[in-house]
């Protein structure tokens, strides 16, 4: 390192020379530097919080070990299985056996086994069919280039809500096929994102009877948690990945050889500066940032005008992933599984997420729910007060499995709308009309600056799994490039 000779204001900061700065140490910038690092390449990761991980997180609340972002891994997810294994990590299987619970729109709650939920004939005949065109048009549309698709605008002009009640009459069919892209995985109202977007949504989970089947999608977890991923990959990094610097701004030109200049000054969890920081200069810089955050880092000279249209087009949905600890599963002694679906209530998904000691890789003996308000539903919960929020949330959640919900040892909601480096949850989608518009810009490199993350990827959309996809690609294209 020495003294930084282009910039008189942060001349006191150290540079740093490296093939490739990546912005961000999520799982899609820690795998790209990875990869870079396996090629041959010297690489600075530079990330905003004092902790990788990004988007998945485990803390420790009240004595429970909590997965406060991404945790889940499904079988078509092989890319983030190999690493998990590669890196010596071991996963656990979801719990799954008993009855599950379905609310529909007459209030009640009614136990299940199986797939379909116990709906009348009429509308389970027309959730299946509905299944069948949406499984037809994943496999047809595909996740590579759904933007290239003949049907890419005719499917992208229509809101979800309104393309299926062009299908179908039956509204409870209705409401629960669009609770599995909606409130399930955009986590936006299905009247806000196009019919595209949730073909797009499914086509990268491998179809849409995938995302229906939550013993598929939601199968592992990673014992000690999916952030241990990360953290696995910033141990092997080592030095060469800088927590608590934001990037602001980043310079860059074509021709020369180091034509990327990226200024980081410290800041402390609580915003403060530090008043030091580093300048990394690179070859190429990979942003691997969800899109809603990629204006906050200053761009000289500016982005082209294609970037600043399309990235004002991908937003984060909102929903509050909400964890209750008990003394025991209770739920489980009444034959239940824990997992309970109703499209309309406010807690619209429930799972059993009790815990397995990373130590002695048994399960634990309390017993763990989490339930998850989506997006309209988030709002509303946000206005009231936290004591209010919590017996509205509760109460929902004993109305589905039982009086024993309203009384966790541990109650914690994931609110990452408030969080300043993500801003949303789970990934970005974007608006009516946007991904046929500008999705087949949305990766392309600007000069020496590459975009990753899991909200760009095909394969893995929105998942953990899509992160790492984009950012092996990320890193291939790099190396091929250099
Ligand atoms: C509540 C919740 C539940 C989820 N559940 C699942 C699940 O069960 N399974 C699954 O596969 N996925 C799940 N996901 C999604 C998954 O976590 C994300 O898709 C994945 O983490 C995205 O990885 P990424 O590296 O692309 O982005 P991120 O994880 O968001 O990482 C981006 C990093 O960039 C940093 N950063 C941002 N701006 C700057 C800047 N200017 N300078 C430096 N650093 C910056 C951020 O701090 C962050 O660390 C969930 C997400 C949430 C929030």
């Amino acid at each position: 390192m020495s003294a930084n000779p282009h910039n008189p204001q942060q001349s006191a900061w150290p540079v740093r020379e490296s093939d490739v700065v990546v912005i961000g140490a999520g799982p899609s910038g820690l795998s790209a530097a990875r990869e870079l690092r396996r090629a041959g390449k010297s690489v600075t990761v530079l990330e905003a919080r004092e902790r990788v991980g990004g988007r998945t997180w485990s803390r420790v609340i009240d004595g429970a070990f909590l997965e406060i972002g991404g945790q889940w891994i499904s079988p078509d997810q092989t890319v983030l299985s190999e690493l998990v294994e590669e890196l010596g990590l071991t996963t656990f299987s979801r719990y799954r056996e008993g009855e599950n619970i379905y609310r529909g729109p007459d209030g009640k709650a009614r136990r299940y086994t199986g797939e379909m939920f116990p709906v009348s004939e009429e509308t389970e005949r027309e959730m299946e069919r509905l299944i069948e065109i949406l499984d037809g048009l994943a496999a047809e549309v595909g996740p590579s280039e759904p933007w290239a698709h003949p049907k890419a605008r005719e499917l992208d002009t229509i809101s979800f809500h309104h393309w299926l009640r062009e299908q179908s009459s039956d509204e409870e069919a209705c409401n629960n096929i669009g609770l599995f892209i909606a409130g399930g995985m955009l986590t936006k109202p299905s009247h806000a994102f196009s019919a595209l977007q949730a073909v797009l949504m499914a086509a990268s989970a491998g179809s849409f009877s995938h995302l229906v089947d939550e013993d598929f999608i939601l199968d592992k977890r990673v014992l000690g948690g999916m952030q241990s991923v990360s953290l696995a990959m910033a141990s092997e990094l080592g030095e060469d990945v800088i927590t608590s610097h934001p990037v602001r701004v980043l310079r860059w030109q074509e021709g020369s050889e180091y034509p990327v200049l990226v200024e980081a000054e410290e800041f402390s969890e609580d915003g403060e500066a530090s008043g030091s920081g580093v300048v990394v200069r690179a070859k190429r810089a990979v942003v691997a940032v969800p899109p809603n955050l990629y204006s906050r880092i200053s761009y000289v000279p500016a982005l082209p005008r294609r970037q600043h249209q399309l990235h004002q087009h991908q937003s984060l949905g909102l929903v509050i992933k909400v964890h209750a600890v008990y003394d025991t599963p209770f739920w489980r002694e009444k034959g239940l599984s824990g997992t309970a679906f109703a499209a309309d209530a406010l807690v619209q998904e429930i799972y059993d997420n009790t815990n397995y000691d990373p130590e002695t890789g048994e399960e634990e003996s309390r017993g763990t729910l989490v339930g998850f308000i989506s997006d309209e539903k988030a709002d509303r919960m946000f206005e009231l007060s936290e004591g209010d929020r919590k017996e509205a949330i509760l109460s929902t959640m004993a109305d589905l499995l039982g009086e024993e919900a309203k009384n966790p040892v541990v109650y914690y909601e994931s609110d990452w709308g408030s969080e300043e480096w993500t801003r949303g949850a789970y990934a970005a989608s974007y608006d009516l009309g946007g991904l046929h518009r500008y999705g087949a810009d949305q990766a392309q490199p600007v000069g020496p600056i590459h975009w990753s993350c899991s909200d760009l990827a095909a394969d893995g959309y929105q998942h953990v799994d899509g992160a790492i996809r984009m950012g092996q690609k990320t890193a291939a294209d790099i190396v091929d490039s250099l």
